[in-house]
């Protein structure tokens, strides 16, 4: 295998040599890696830094860029996994260039997963985590860390594959990336209640082509039911942009209040916050003087997240200016009127037309159209 070393944070590693202007097809490169997913690890090692869990399992290691870089920059203890011969080479070569304490083992994840436990757990299969979640539950101590890139079955646009794999149903509308985010969230938690585990997520967002999630697990029978108890469904008129947050166990049938169409339910899913204050304050701190290289992108993240309202939906701000027929102004003047009226108004992390709030839409009309 050709090498070429590259840096990410503050670590170097070697990864397969590729043209940047002519990449491998999909699934021909001899040990994946892919530099855009730079953000997606810059944040664990942040989260690593905020909570020191006493040992970091790297669940489907590839190259071993993110055990390499939780171990060179957090000083966790690391064991790296791959069901790949391959991938074992690199991250041997890499571990030892580094200088790292680690462990490196050559199986199918589940089965590692189901003998051993660690502090935190990292998922970050090709495609869906499904399959690992359950394992990845009764593995981790206290930690777990999961990536989803099969964004169309989570957000919808692939309706059958998201009911089989999350046993919820998506919905592919305007805020499709939200109900993925929750319906993930909300199928960790499901899995974790099995055990009499809670979740709190520490820090969980959706960016470009993937979801991430940090959570917290707590193993007791009351941390579960509070769990469960923030399951529920977001309910959305087909015929209008009317929408409605339920945090129900099993949903009710409603009716849109404002067309009298029946409202289609997505879920269940988690509702309300994705993140928690402390731990996400500490990593903008962090992030600030510890990020090597450019920040700018992660620090943006971080800041519409901790300022975006603990609502489950969106709406598109173009969206609703179509629908009304109205042409709306700048969005931060819509969301100072929201709040000069005393609703909750912001942006949303994932859309530059997403705005949440908890106004009512006549409210909402009214304040693009003034
Ligand atoms: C998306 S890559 C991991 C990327 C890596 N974490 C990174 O940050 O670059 C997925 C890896 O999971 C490995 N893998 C897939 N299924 C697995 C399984 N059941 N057990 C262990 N490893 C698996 C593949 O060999 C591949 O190297
Ligand atoms: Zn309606």
């Amino acid at each position: 295998m050709d090498l070429t070393w590259v840096t990410e944070g503050r670590t170097t590693i070697a990864v397969p040599c590729q043209n940047p202007d002519v990449p491998f097809p999909p699934g021909t490169a001899p040990v994946f890696y892919n530099s855009r997913m730079a953000l997606n690890r810059d944040s664990t090692v942040l989260v690593v830094r905020q909570t020191h869990p006493h040992s970091y399992l790297d669940a489907m290691a590839a190259s071993g860029i993110r055990g390499c870089r939780v171990g060179y920059e957090t000083g966790v203890p690391v064991t790296f996994n791959d069901r790949d011969q391959l991938a074992i080479d690199l991250i041997t070569h890499n571990v030892q260039s580094l200088g790292i304490k680690a462990d490196i083992t050559c199986r199918d994840a589940n089965s590692l997963m189901s003998d051993e436990k660690f502090g935190f757990v990292d998922l970050d299969p090709f495609g869906t985590p499904a399959p690992f979640i359950d394992a990845a539950i009764r593995s981790s101590g206290k930690y777990l860390g999961v990536t989803a890139t099969d964004t169309a079955p989570l957000c919808g646009a692939h309706l059958k594959a998201g009911i089989r794999r999350y046993m919820a149903r998506p919905l592919n509308t305007e805020y499709h990336t939200e109900v993925g985010l929750r319906i993930l969230l909300g199928n960790v938690a499901r899995h974790a209640a099995v055990y009499d585990k809670g979740i709190t997520p520490l820090f969980c967002y959706a960016h470009e082509h993937f979801v991430r999630l940090h959570l917290q697990l707590k193993s007791s029978a009351s941390a579960a039911d509070k769990s469960i108890a923030r399951l529920g469904y977001i309910h959305q008129c087909p015929k209008c942009p009317y929408r409605l947050e339920e945090q129900k166990f099993f949903p009710g049938i409603h009716t849109c209040p404002l067309c009298g169409a029946s409202l289609t339910p997505t879920g269940p899913l988690w509702t309300g916050s994705t993140h928690d204050p402390n731990i996400l304050a500490g990593m903008i701190e962090d992030a600030e003087t510890f990020i090597a290289g450019d920040p700018s992108g992660l620090l943006k993240l971080l800041a519409l997240c901790r300022d975006e309202p603990d609502i489950s939906f969106s709406y598109d701000y173009h969206k609703l200016g179509k629908f009304y027929r109205l042409s709306p102004g700048p969005i931060d003047v819509l969301l100072n009127r929201l709040r000069d009226k005393g609703y909750r108004a912001g942006r949303v992390h994932y859309s530059g037309y997403g705005i949440k709030t908890d106004a009512p839409l006549e409210e909402i009309r009214d304040c693009i159209s003034s």
